[in-house]
């Protein structure tokens, strides 16, 4: 099943440098780890904000609120899931 997320995140100014520059590599470790296995479809950037729109292929509702959840940075994230399904009008074909 293909989902879109709409991924905001709002770090804490009183954060410190140190602990969000951890955080956002543990981020990315797990984004990518997610990406080269295939479940993290589109990672892309909103232009002027920290913000993302992503697609993920999973199985079910369940696979994508763990895998959400289990994101670094999720506890200082607004999520918006939108289910995908094929257009019909749609000429290019994936698997
Ligand atoms: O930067 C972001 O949009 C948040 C998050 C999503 C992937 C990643 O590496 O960080």
């Amino acid at each position: 099943m293909l989902f879109l997320a709409h991924m905001v995140v709002n770090l804490p100014p009183s954060m410190p440098e140190a602990e969000a520059t951890a955080i956002r590599a543990k981020e990315r470790e797990y984004s990518q780890a997610l990406q080269r296995d295939g479940r993290w479809v589109e990672l892309w950037r909103v232009v002027g904000e920290y913000a993302n729109y992503s697609v993920f292929d999973v199985h079910d509702n369940d696979e994508l609120h763990t895998l959400l959840s289990g994101l670094p940075l999720f506890p200082y994230m607004n999520i918006t899931v939108t289910p995908l399904a094929r257009h019909p009008s749609r000429i290019a074909e994936k698997p």
